[in-house]
């Protein structure tokens, strides 16, 4: 039921995410009514393949909603917009006639276009497609993911350019159905969505035809390109029937939103499965020389957008998890901070989850895991504490490289994500980037801030300003490390992840 202080209308935000979809109910204050989430089944089918069922993912966020939605105790006509965030880069084909995907959707964390990226490397060049489309070309990007499809799903590529086959990423998936999928569902993605499949042209924000020819993409799958912040549709079935869709925005750059970063210079940092830190550069692009991505923050219908520079870390979390399921030495993420706190230190361990390869600052898809410093001395709670430190280090080197490309010094980073319960983990982080570590009231800030913009395009807030003064203050943690101890551990970080790089040789 809602709370007895809130009362209608609302916003309904859905974060379709990599390890679950949920929903969340918001009121005008920006304050969460009710939440309803449910996880879906990662599927590996070999080393380095991660897939997704799209119609369990489709099925999931009904559930969610409808579950969101009784447990607030609302109908349809207490909500004013629906709002969508989503994982990024997560690549699915389906057919539009059917509503079928021809294929499990493959997910960003996902290494097999690894040769397909380097060939097109050789061929059309690297610089080609940072500079036109803001990224380093990388296996975790759509474009190449789409092309792998339309290669290796026999018949494919006729049914696409015949125009019976629609690409999109979550968003676009997650909006088509709620339009009313094969009974005129739309065919959108929004720019910050867009901006994630190395095929969008970052300063014309327009799909960029010499790309597309160069990796062999017909035009006739890709969506609409829209802004993060308008009308798209009405949902046309279900619970929320006849509500607007009124927003998309990728997970990272709607924590981004939901945090109220809208002044240059500002930055947030979101713990989930990976960990993805935004800086707000303003109106014109930021280019990186020191391996960020160049990216788009969101754009407010037709505003200009807004650029941001981001660090991507492929894999924080998720070492949390595979320490729980694959390793079997927690019971529960939570469990990890009682065991790292049972020891003062990593005992000389370092923990470097390149199981992705190496994201920012590297792009180093030949790089995986190494654990480093082992000696008979080390427990399984120094290696505890060694998982909880890689996510710190990882942050510090991207901090690192904002301050370079940027110019702007990091005076406190705002956090959020399943990760920052982690009281160790947050006042570690603290201490490793020698700047306070701050979390809001809301820590669900990604359906947040696609709630946000989906209440700006119908006018349910009236601007930014009636944001920010939503965001309040829960958490601090201060730096309390000295700083000879901070460069001689960063100094052996650096040397562990010099010893993850070419393990994997090409013909691999
Ligand atoms: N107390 C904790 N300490 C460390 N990691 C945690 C803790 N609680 C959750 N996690 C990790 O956070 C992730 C879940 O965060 P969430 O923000 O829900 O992720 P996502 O949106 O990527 O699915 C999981 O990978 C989990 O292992
Ligand atoms: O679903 P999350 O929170 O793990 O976020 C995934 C990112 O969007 C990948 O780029």
């Amino acid at each position: 039921m809602t709370d007895a202080h809130t009362t209608g209308p609302f916003i309904a935000a859905i974060d379709q995410g990599t390890t679950s979809s949920r929903c969340i109910i918001f009121d005008k204050d920006g304050r969460i009514v009710s939440v309803d989430q449910k996880e879906h089944e990662q599927i590996f089918p070999k080393p380095g393949w991660v897939e997704h069922n799209a119609t369990e993912i489709w099925e999931n966020v009904q559930e969610v909603v409808a579950g969101s939605v009784v447990k607030a105790g609302i109908t349809a006509a207490d909500v004013k917009a629906i709002g969508i965030t989503n994982q990024r880069e997560t690549t699915l084909l389906w057919d539009k006639n059917t509503g079928e995907p021809v294929h499990n959707a493959i997910v960003w964390q996902d290494t097999r276009t690894d040769a397909l990226c380097k060939e097109l490397g050789r061929n059309v060049g690297q610089d080609r497609f940072r500079r036109e489309t803001g990224l380093p070309l990388a296996s975790y990007f759509a474009g190449p993911k789409v092309r792998w499809l339309l290669d290796n799903v026999e018949g494919l590529r006729e049914r696409a350019e015949r125009g019976d086959i629609l690409f999109g990423t979550m968003d676009s998936w997650v909006i088509w159905n709620l339009t009313g999928g094969t009974e005129g569902g739309v065919h959108v993605t929004d720019v910050t969505n867009a901006s994630r499949t190395l095929l969008m042209n970052l300063h014309t924000m327009a799909w960029d035809d010499k790309i597309l020819a160069s990796m062999d993409i017909p035009a006739a799958v890709l969506p609409e390109i829209r802004s993060s912040a308008e009308v798209y549709g009405t949902a046309k079935d279900g619970v929320l029937a006849g509500v607007p869709v009124a927003s998309a925005l990728g997970d990272q750059q709607a924590a981004l939103f939901g945090q109220t970063c809208f002044s240059e210079g500002e930055a947030k940092s979101t713990y989930g499965t990976g960990t993805f830190m935004l800086m707000n550069t303003g109106e014109t692009p930021v280019n990186s020389y020191n391996g960020l991505l160049t990216t788009v923050g969101y754009r407010i219908g037709d505003q200009k957008p807004v650029y941001a520079l981001e660090g991507s870390i492929a894999v924080t979390g998720s070492l949390v998890q595979w320490m729980r399921d694959q390793m079997g030495l927690i019971n529960s993420a939570a469990e990890i901070e009682t065991l790292a706190s049972s020891v003062e230190d990593n005992g000389g361990a370092y923990f470097v989850p390149a199981f992705s390869g190496l994201f920012a600052p590297y792009w180093r898809s030949d790089a995986r895991g190494v654990i480093a410093g082992l000696t008979r001395y080390v427990t399984k709670a120094h290696i505890a504490r060694a998982v909880l430190e890689a996510t710190a280090w990882q942050t510090r080197e991207i901090t690192d490289a904002m301050t370079k490309d940027s110019g702007v010094e990091l005076t406190a980073l705002k956090v959020d994500g399943g990760m920052t319960s982690n009281n160790l983990l947050m006042q570690t982080l603290a201490d490793f980037l020698d700047a306070p570590v701050v979390r809001p009231m809301v820590a669900e800030t990604t359906c947040l801030g696609a709630a946000y913009a989906a209440g700006l395009a119908v006018g349910f807030w009236p601007d930014t300003d009636a944001l920010r003064a939503n965001w309040r203050r829960a958490a601090e943690w201060t730096p309390r490390m000295d700083a000879d101890s901070r460069d001689r551990e960063y100094k052996s970080w650096l040397k562990a992840v010099e010893r993850t790089m070419g393990w994997i040789e090409d013909e691999e």
